[in-house]
This record gives C-alpha cells, structure tokens and sequence, in this order.
C-alpha cells in the first residue's frame, strides 16, 4: 500500500467487514487507502466480494466491522443499470447534475448543454433524444458515465466500467478514468476482470485474494503473474512488447485449446 503519510487520501478504510448473513463474511479486515488524483483497480474473481466493498465505499451500506471516511462527493457508476421510467438519454444524463440543482429546480440550458457535450465526448450525442431502455447495454454504459462526469465530484466508483464496452469504447473509458485522475485531479477507483485494464491505467491495485486476505500496492507490483495466478487460480502471463518506439506491457491468461 502506498505511504500513507505521504499520500492525500480521498477515501481511507480500517479494518472494514461486511456480512449479509450473520458470520457469513463476504469482506474482512480490509484496510485500503486511495489518494486523490490516483487510479485504484480493484480486482477478484466473481462473488469475492467487489460489489459489496464498493457499496461500502459510496456509503450505501454500512460496514459491521471497521470504518470508512472519504473526503469529497462520490459519483458511482453502476454495472447494469435499468430504469423504471421511460426518460430519454440526455434526460438521465442530466440527473446526474442533480446535486447542483436547487430542489424543485429545472435544469438550465447550462445543464443541459454540459450533458449534450459530455454525450459528445463519449460519441453518443445522437441518441439524446432516444429512449434510455431502448439503448444497448453499451450504449447505456456509456450514458451512465456521461451522467457521473456531469456530476462534477470528486471521487468516481466505477463497478466493471468496461463489461459492456466494444473494444474502440473500452479504450475511450480507460483513456478518460486515466484523464480524470491526472488532469482534474480525482480519485478514481473501479472494479475490473481484466487485469491488463489495471495495468494500462491504475497507479495502485487492491487484490482480494480471499474474503479475509486484500493485499494493495502499487499496480506495476501487484499485478504480477504469481499473484494473479493465485487470485485467480489460473495461470497468467505478462507480455511485454514494442509499439511505435514504446515498451507496451499486458497480462493475458495462458490458455491452450484441447484439439
Ligand atoms: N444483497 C445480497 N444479499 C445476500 N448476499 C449477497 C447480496 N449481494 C451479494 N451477495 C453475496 O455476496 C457475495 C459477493 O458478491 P459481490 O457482488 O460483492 O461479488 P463480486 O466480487 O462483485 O462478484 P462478480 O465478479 O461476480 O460481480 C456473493 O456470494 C453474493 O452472492
């Protein structure tokens, strides 16, 4: 984990334990710091407990064990996302202001231009006026993301930011998580299933190896073949390789067909 006396921290967590059955812990003893202007993966396999611990950071449930203080607004970005009312994209785009929004007040032309660019940003301006529900699930993704810039906080969660993205978009989102850090000075934090997302863009990686063991450290050291070998139960490989006069590294499960 990074030095702590050295590092701005945007959200701290002691010693943090969740359970949603008594006993039944899905996340213990869990102490993890992320610092502003930092990108932080977090990664595990499937029903380790990822979702849970980001609740947990947005506060949208309370630890039983430990404490968890953040500094400054969170914007979360959900996995999957449905809505219960037919709004239209640029309408769910501008909710995502609604913090800055006096209560009972209409969004003004500010807002809605804010929401049309950041639409732009992610090339879905087009569908502005298209149904939220009629999108496809990438296209919502990236709605949802709009919605969170717009916020303008300070601390962005993101739960599996790239699941429903193609691969020109995955690089568009992993390139703004990058942006957001450096250029605006948040704190970014997200869970992941491909570990090469982690090594293009955190500077620090949270590894829950069990849901009593979550060891983080600097990403270029976390993310290394025996420990991902031992997240995930599967051997992995770092690759690295040139592009265009640059030293490009990746990881990539070893995998051999049978036939
Ligand atoms: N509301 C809930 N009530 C009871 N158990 C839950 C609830 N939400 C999650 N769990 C359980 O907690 C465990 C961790 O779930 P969580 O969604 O946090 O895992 P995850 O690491 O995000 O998984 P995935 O990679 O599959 O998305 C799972 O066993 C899940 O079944």
């Amino acid at each position: 984990m990074h030095d702590v006396s050295t590092v701005e921290n945007a959200v701290y967590l002691n010693n943090v334990g969740y359970a949603y059955q008594p006993g039944d812990w899905i996340v213990r003893g869990c102490t993890a710091c992320f610092g502003r202007r930092r990108v932080a993966a977090i990664l595990g396999p499937n029903g380790r407990g990822k979702t849970t611990l980001l609740k947990l950071l947005i506060g949208a449930m309370k630890p039983l064990e430990g404490d968890i203080s953040s500094h400054g607004e969170i914007a979360f970005v959900p996995q999957l996302f449905d809505t219960a009312f037919n709004y239209t994209a640029v309408e769910m785009v501008v909710m995502g202001r609604a913090k800055r929004l006096g209560l009972f007040s209409q969004p003004s032309r500010h807002d809605l231009d804010l929401a049309l660019a950041m639409m732009d940003r992610f090339g879905i301006a087009s569908l502005a006026n298209h149904p939220f529900d009629s999108l496809s699930g990438g296209q919502r993704q990236l709605v949802i993301f709009a919605r969170a810039l717009v916020a303008e906080a300070d601390i962005v969660v993101l739960d599996e930011p790239t699941s429903a993205l193609d691969l020109q978009n995955q690089i568009v989102v992993l390139r703004w998580m990058r942006q957001l850090a450096e250029t605006e000075g948040l704190t970014v934090i997200f869970t992941t299933h491909h570990p090469h997302h982690a090594l293009w863009v955190a500077d620090d990686a949270l590894l829950m190896m069990s849901h009593t063991n979550q060891e983080m450290g600097a990403a270029t050291t976390m993310l290394i073949e025996p420990n991902l070998t031992r997240l995930y139960g599967t051997a992995m490989k770092r690759i690295v390789f040139e592009h265009d006069g640059r030293k490009i590294e990746t990881l990539t499960p070893v995998f051999k067909r049978e036939s």
